[in-house]
């Protein structure tokens, strides 16, 4: 399999990559080339500077997954990926300190106008009057966005002596004491501050959160940080609240476009900047390239990844108990449309006993994966299973029960078609002992592997023998076999495990045994 790293990343990840698989570093390719590059890749690794369109994602044919070693997935289109299956993972924590630390060289840049300080020292003047600052001690710091950098901006800030007030409307007061932060509304944190500074990520939502409404609320004199990204702040809302005079200065290193070619607010004397600096540490460069790679390699080893963007994070411990039920529900999946017919436009996952309570949604996209892929030509992954049901407007629920019946936990996928509804279940006996124990409402004990005859027909005797025959006839060897009724000599299910691939004409032959309803030949 093959990477391409198409921005500068860490030595150490790129080490830790080609121990298993062949690396290409190309950076600054234009889209058209990476729409070129990217077909022969299992993988692309990129920071803020690749945008990933979703031209690249729709021109790749292997890509499996796209790591962005560091935070913000801003730069890539991750509805294209997952729409076509494609994993997306960051690494979110490796630059966290880093940003947070450049964030407060920034206030205190600003504080103390050191960068135009120094720029005047250099350039031979001696001026002691014209840089007077403010402390920013006893100030009020306003914090948008409280997740783990803006928490590290807090604890930094605090002992600065600054008083910090909030806005983050996923957090609440509980999450965090107040004396160190007081969590308020958004429009309190912009008419309070001396300081604003954001932590909050790029997303429709948060798009120009501070424009020209918001500055006309602030107290005059505030000042601005943006550590986090550009398009948060409406670039010529600040560059007007800076000329009159509502905003004291604005350090910022991150812009709407970047390079910020001919961006006015870099001509004032109020602004201090940096190219995108925030994760530019040493460290921070290392935690992100190895804590990448290390997550590519899970994605591309088929393994649970630790920080996926598109689909369920499950924890290692987590996954240990989950991943025979994730094996279990692609193969209720995969055996509930061989043996069904129909149009689907509902699915519904039953859980019981203490499944329930875990990330289910994980096992619903199994289902979905074993369901589709057998109808669709489109590749069905747990990234976009549930997307690609959606857009088929199929229906998707999950039903939870803590309810323990006949199994500890027991797992049901309810298909509902223009054909009627039917039911398959299972369950995970020891560690991973998985066994299909319901076809609608006749119980079983099938072991979903191999090939597998499902006869619908009428419980007499005789029928066993008849269906033994011909396949003993055409030398098909059976090495299970099961029957699930509602009472004797009613209606019944017949499973055979089959050693053999069994061809057309002999599932005819067996069909035609006078009481066989139907028949379906099933294969895992
Ligand atoms: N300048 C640089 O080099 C760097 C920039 N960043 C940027 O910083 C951002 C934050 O990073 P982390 O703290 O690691 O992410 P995080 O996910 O830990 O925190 C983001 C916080 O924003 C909150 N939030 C989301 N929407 C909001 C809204 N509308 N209003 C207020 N709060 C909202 C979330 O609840 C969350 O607590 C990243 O998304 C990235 O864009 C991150 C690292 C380096
Ligand atoms: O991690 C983030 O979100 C960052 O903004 C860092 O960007 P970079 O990897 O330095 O281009």
């Amino acid at each position: 399999m093959r990477i391409l790293i198409s921005d500068r990343i860490s030595d150490k990840g790129i080490k830790i990559l080609e121990k298993e698989f062949q690396v290409d570093v190309k950076t600054g390719l234009t889209e058209e080339e990476l729409i070129n590059e990217i077909k022969h890749y299992d993988a692309l690794i990129v920071r803020s500077s690749t945008k990933v369109t979703k031209k690249i994602i729709d021109s790749a044919q292997k890509l499996k997954v796209i790591g962005r070693a560091g935070v913000g997935v801003d730069n890539i289109d991750v509805s294209a990926a997952t729409q076509k299956g494609i994993l997306v993972v960051n690494a979110p924590e490796g630059n966290t300190i880093a940003a947070a630390e450049h964030t407060l060289a920034m206030l205190l840049s600003l504080s103390r106008k050191i960068p135009q300080a120094s720029a005047s020292l250099k350039a031979g003047n001696w001026d002691r009057k014209g840089f007077m600052g403010v402390e920013v001690k006893g100030k009020i710091l306003g914090i948008i966005g409280l997740g783990r950098i803006g928490k590290e901006v807090a604890k930094r800030a605090k002992s600065f002596q600054m008083n910090i007030i909030a806005y983050d409307p996923y957090i609440s007061q509980e999450n965090v004491f107040k004396e160190d932060i007081e969590l308020v509304e958004f429009e309190t944190l912009i008419s309070k501050s001396d300081f604003i500074t954001l932590h909050i990520p790029l997303t429709p939502d948060t798009k120009y959160i501070l424009g020209e409404k918001e500055f006309k609320m602030m107290k005059k004199g505030v000042r601005i940080i943006n550590c986090a990204r550009g398009g948060i702040i409406d670039e010529n809302a600040l560059y007007n609240a800076i000329l009159d005079g509502t905003v004291a200065g604005a350090a910022l290193d991150v812009f709407e476009t970047e390079p910020p070619v001919g961006n006015r607010l870099l001509e004032l004397d109020q602004v201090v900047a940096t190219p995108h600096l925030g994760a530019s540490t040493e460290e921070a460069q290392i935690n992100v390239s190895i804590d990448v790679a290390e997550d590519v390699i899970r994605a591309l080893r088929n393994e649970t990844v630790k920080n996926a963007v598109n689909m369920v994070t499950v924890k290692p411990e987590e996954w240990n108990f989950l991943s025979p039920y994730v094996m279990l529900s692609e193969k209720l999946g995969r055996f509930y449309s061989q043996f069904r017919n129909g149009r689907v436009h509902k699915v519904e996952m039953i859980f019981k006993g203490k499944i329930a309570d875990t990330k289910t949604s994980i096992l619903t996209s199994a289902a979905l994966k074993g369901l589709l892929n057998v109808i669709l030509q489109e590749p069905v992954n747990l990234v976009n299973a549930q997307v690609v049901a959606k857009e088929r407007n199929i229906k998707i629920i999950e039903t939870k029960s803590s309810d323990v019946e006949d199994y500890g936990n027991l797992l049901i996928l309810k298909v509902y078609t223009d054909k009627g509804e039917g039911e398959v279940g299972g369950t995970v006996f020891g560690n991973n002992d998985q066994r299909i124990v319901q076809i609608d409402e006749y119980k079983i004990d099938l072991i979903p592997e191999g090939n597998i005859i499902l006869i619908s027909h009428t419980d007499k005797p005789g029928m066993i023998g008849k269906v033994g025959s011909i396949l003993g006839n055409n030398d098909i060897n059976i090495a299970t076999m099961q029957v699930g009724r509602k009472k004797p000599r009613g209606e019944a299910v017949m499973a055979l495990t089959v050693d053999e691939y069994v061809n057309e004409k002999i599932l005819r032959e067996i069909a035609e045994i006078e009481g066989i309803e139907d028949l379906k030949f099933v294969v895992f």
